[in-house]
């Protein structure tokens, strides 16, 4: 399927899609100092094609311009005339949507998702049992264990890129850059969204645990 076969109402919903998340993340002051991007999918999958819209490079995300957003085919080229620049993790994108075929990934950079990746970020997961939380990810048993992958924040994005297909666990949508921050995803938006909470959820609750395990330790 080219770009220019895919209907024009779907690319309107994916765009409408970013610019309700990016204003709410934004209250939330998920983007600071320019960081975060944010990607909704359109048209048909397959891995060897696919496109989607993604946040330009190096924008202020708290507030809407015509030139917040652009579309790329699976190797993060524009798919149109433009003189945006993608997100400079664009490729990252690439590779959980051909990985996935999810429909939309958020990435952001919180003060928790830093502290608990860079904790674990040695052991290469971050640990996560019997937080209600986890249910959020389609997870029901009991005291359930998940393990939410670390990867490296090499300065090189193409190098970072080319570790995630192998990182990914295919019950667990979602995978983090050690001091850096999560990629969370979803078939969707609402459930990429549902999934960046949880996480956000889970590390507040890691990054507290931690604190009173030291502090009962004393
Ligand atoms: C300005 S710090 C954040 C960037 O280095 C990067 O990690 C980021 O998330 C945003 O990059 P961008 O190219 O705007 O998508
Ligand atoms: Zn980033």
């Amino acid at each position: 399927m080219a770009f220019s076969d895919i209907p024009l109402e779907q690319k309107q919903a994916a765009l409408h899609d970013l610019k309700e998340i990016k204003a709410l993340f934004a209250a939330r002051s998920w983007f600071p100092g320019t960081s975060g991007n944010l990607s909704v999918r359109v048209g048909e999958f397959s891995p060897e094609q696919f496109y989607f819209a993604v946040t330009a490079s190096g924008k202020d995300k708290s507030v809407h311009t015509p030139e917040d957003y652009l579309f790329v085919d699976q190797d993060g080229a524009p798919s149109e005339a433009t003189g945006l620049k993608p997100s400079a993790e664009t490729l990252i994108h690439c590779e959980i949507y051909r990985k996935t075929g999810c429909g939309a990934i958020f990435h952001v950079h919180t003060i928790d998702n830093n502290l608990i990746s860079d904790w674990y970020g040695e052991q290469g997961y971050v640990p996560a049992q019997g937080i209600e939380l986890i249910k959020a990810f389609n997870i029901w048993d009991e005291d359930a264990a998940i393990r939410i992958p670390v990867l490296p924040n090499y300065a090189d994005i193409p190098r970072i890129a080319e570790l995630v297909p192998d990182a990914l666990d295919p019950a667990v949508p979602g995978v983090l850059l050690r001091n850096h921050g999560i990629y969370a995803w979803g078939k969707n938006a609402f459930e990429a969204k549902k999934h960046l909470e949880a996480f956000e959820f889970i590390f507040e609750y890691s990054y507290r645990r931690l604190l009173l395990n030291a502090a009962s330790t004393k």
